[in-house]
C-alpha cells in the first residue's frame, strides 16, 4: 500500500513507520513537504488539530497514494499552565479523516513565557537545550520527560491510535 507522511521530519516519518510495521501493514512510505496551513506554533487544540487534517489532506490530493498521515504539534493554555500537544490525522480516499490526540504535558514557564511571546518551540528548545535540530530527534516531549517519552514514541502512539480505528472501522 502507498502511503504519505505529510512532513519530512525524521521523528515524524519514523513514527509512521513504527506504527505501520506493529500494525503489519505493508507498505511503502512517501515523506511529502506538506503545508499545515495553520501558523508556525499552533496556540490551541482546533489550530493544532486543523494542522493535522490539512497536512493528511493535501498528502492525498498531491500524491499517488491510498492514504496519508499528518501529524502536528501545537500548544494550548489551561488553568494549570502552558500544555504542549500533538495530534495526527489519517486521511483515506473516500472516507472519513480519522483524528487523534496523542500526550500533553505541561511546558516549564521559562519555555512557556517564550512562547507566549511569539517565539516558536523549535527555535526556544534549541536554545535552551544549546543543541540544534532538538524537533527532528528527541523534542520537547523527550527533554522534559528525561528521554523516557520522545518524539517517535509520542507519534507513533497517535499513528497507532489512527491506524487502530482505521481497521475497526473495517471490520464492524
Ligand atoms: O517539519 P514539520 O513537520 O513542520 O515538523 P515540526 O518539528 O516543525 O513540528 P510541527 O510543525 O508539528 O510543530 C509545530 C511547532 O511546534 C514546535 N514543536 C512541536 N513539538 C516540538 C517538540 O517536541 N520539540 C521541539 N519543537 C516542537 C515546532 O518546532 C514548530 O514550531
Ligand atoms: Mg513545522
Amino acid at each position: 500500500m502507498n502511503i504519505a507522511i505529510g512532513s519530512k521530519n525524521k521523528a515524524k516519518i519514523n513514527a509512521a513507520k513504527l506504527a505501520l510495521d506493529s500494525a503489519e501493514l505493508i507498505h511503502t512510505l512517501f515523506p511529502i513537504d506538506a503545508p499545515s496551513s495553520v501558523s508556525d506554533m499552533p496556540f490551541s487544540d482546533e489550530e493544532t488539530m486543523r494542522g493535522a487534517v490539512n497536512r493528511a489532506e493535501y498528502c492525498l490530493l498531491q500524491a499517488d497514494v491510498e492514504m496519508a498521515f499528518g501529524l502536528e504539534g501545537g500548544v494550548t493554555e489551561t488553568p494549570y499552565g502552558l500544555y504542549l500537544i500533538n495530534y495526527g490525522a489519517l486521511a483515506e480516499k473516500g472516507k472519513e479523516t480519522i483524528l487523534s490526540g496523542g500526550a500533553r504535558i505541561k511546558l516549564p514557564e521559562i519555555i512557556a513565557s517564550k512562547l507566549r511571546n511569539g517565539q516558536v518551540l523549535g527555535n526556544v528548545m534549541e536554545e535552551y537545550c544549546k543543541r540544534e535540530n532538538i524537533r527532528s530527534k528527541e523534542g520537547a516531549i523527550g527533554i522534559f520527560t528525561n528521554g523516557l517519552i520522545d518524539r517517535t514514541e509520542m507519534f507513533t502512539h497517535i499513528c497507532k491510535l489512527l491506524i487502530g480505528q482505521r481497521q475497526y472501522s473495517q471490520d464492524n
